[in-house]
């Protein structure tokens, strides 16, 4: 299972909880990894952690002032995006065009959606994997994967309808192993949180706790 730590903007110490995800992937078979604000990628890679961005433009070298290009992510050490979070919504040209700008820089690509019928579109733009996250459940602490079990089947079914190949996560309200375990038993691959670990006591026992199972 791939475990995806969004810090989004949460007022945790980024480098810490990157120590912590990398130090708890070398005791799992499950992939770590933790996406943490853009400002903060360079110095939460240096930690040796899986860093993801939480997200890249649909651009090229240029004039694009305040954007986030894919090859400087990359530079800085990301080696992957999310694209179309929930809370960095997208056009479709833009997911489009944000999914070919990640490739162009090697980065692996993971985009989110709400709904199943919207991952069968993502599927169709070709990213590595989809992630759904039912807004509604984001930040609750009531996971996905057994508040919701449906609509991560239903995603599973779609992603792969489309695109056997693409990997599918689901998100919002994961905070615990038993419910990591319940989204792998639904078909997803992998699970995308935030909360359970960026607003932690102990970010390191809530990963311990995530992988335990697994
Ligand atoms: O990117 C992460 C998701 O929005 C889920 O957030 P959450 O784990 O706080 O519910």
């Amino acid at each position: 299972m791939f475990v995806l730590v969004n810090l989004k903007t949460y007022p945790c110490d980024p480098v810490a909880v990157a120590e912590a995800v990398r130090d708890v992937d070398e005791t799992t078979d499950a992939r770590l990894a933790v996406a943490p604000a853009a400002t903060h990628i360079e110095r939460v890679a240096e930690t040796g952690a899986e860093t993801w961005a939480q997200h890249v433009d649909p651009i090229d070298h240029g004039s694009n002032t305040g954007h986030a290009l894919a090859e400087h992510v990359a530079d800085a050490g990301a080696v992957g995006t999310l694209i179309n979070h929930s809370e960095r919504r997208l056009k479709l040209a833009d997911i489009d065009g944000t999914v070919r700008a990640a490739q162009r820089a090697d980065l692996e690509t993971i985009v989110c959606a709400n709904n199943p019928a919207q991952i069968g579109a993502a599927a169709a733009l070709g990213p590595d994997a989809v992630a759904v996250e039912p807004p509604e459940l984001i930040g609750t602490g009531t996971p996905v994967s057994q508040a919701d079990p449906d609509v991560v089947e239903d995603a599973v079914a779609a992603a792969a309808d489309v695109d056997p190949d693409v990997s599918v996560l689901c998100g919002a309200g994961i905070s615990t192993g038993d419910d990591v375990v319940a989204a792998g038993d639904l078909g997803a691959g992998g699970v995308l949180l935030a909360s359970g670990v960026a607003k932690a006591d102990d970010p390191k026992a809530a990963l311990e706790d995530l992988v335990a199972p697994l």
